[in-house]
């Protein structure tokens, strides 16, 4: 499946090509502070909320979905970072989330997405994010780093995701000062924690350290705070949820529970 999302990338690339105006971008006009979002005192764990409709494995996860309304509830229920899916074709996705969200809300926002070239970065920076992901099993190093480095120039902040040693000792070689362990194997699509816990430890102190997928508990929030973990991104497990701002304030507040 991954290589049919990245051959469709390829396809959007091309259209970009023709059709997006740099000039639209104006950097710093309200650029926030993505990083600094994700570092909480005493080692609590921040919250990124995902908006997100859809997923390629699940199908539809949330039939009622207003991106903006989601948005809202997320940040007055204590997320805080939003992360935006703008993919498409397979996530139901739209670009156009993206800048509504940013309009919305005064938290930080993440575009997800799957990016390969750096014509999507000027996108990014056009639409509005604060962040970016940038998945370190689908890239080469010499690209990643092309990547990493143009996110500074345009003042987004690069989110780099890692699946195992080698996508972590990849993206140590770049400038990245935030990684996201994801918990999902985009192999076969399985998901654990386990996979933050065994390779927290691989990742210096002085990078933001943030575990991605499957989180749906304060007791997975417990773990992950012992093991040392900054921040967390959550889709699915809020967007089911009967009561999403309850949900929200859950994961957001854990300590208080
Ligand atoms: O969500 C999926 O099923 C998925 C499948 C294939 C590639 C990526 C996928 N998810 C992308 C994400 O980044 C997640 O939406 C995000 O980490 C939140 O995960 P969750 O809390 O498990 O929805």
């Amino acid at each position: 499946m991954l290589d049919s999302i990245i051959n469709i990338k390829r396809e959007e690339i091309k259209l970009l090509k023709k059709e997006l105006k740099i000039e639209k971008y104006f950097p710093g006009l309200d650029n926030r502070k993505f990083l600094d979002s994700l570092k909480r005192e005493n080692g609590v764990i921040s919250v990124i909320a995902e908006v997100k409709k859809a997923s390629p494995v699940k199908g539809v996860l949330c039939n009622q979905f207003d991106p903006v309304e989601l948005a809202d509830i997320y940040e007055k229920n204590g997320a805080t970072a939003i992360s935006v899916i703008t993919d498409n074709k397979y996530f139901l996705g739209e670009k156009e989330y993206l800048s509504l969200v940013k309009k919305t809300v005064d938290v930080p926002i993440l575009r997800k997405d799957f990016i390969i070239d750096e014509l999507q970065l000027y996108e990014t920076a056009v639409l509005g994010a604060d962040a970016v992901l940038l998945i370190s099993r689908i890239l080469d190093y010499n690209v990643l780093l092309n990547l990493v480095e143009k996110c500074f120039k345009l003042g987004v902040e690069p989110f780099v995701e890692v699946h195992d040693r080698a996508d972590i000792n990849k993206c140590l070689d770049t400038p990245v000062k935030v990684i996201g362990i994801n918990n999902r194997n985009l192999k076969d699509f399985t998901v654990s924690i386990d996979s933050t816990l065994e390779l927290i430890e691989y990742i210096p102190n002085s990078i933001v350290k943030v575990s991605e997928s499957g989180i749906k508990s304060q007791r997975d929030l417990v773990l992950l705070e012992k093991a040392g973990v900054n921040a967390v991104l959550v889709g699915e497990s809020i967007v089911v949820a009967d009561n999403i701002p309850a949900k929200v304030k859950e994961l957001a507040y854990y300590r208080e529970a």
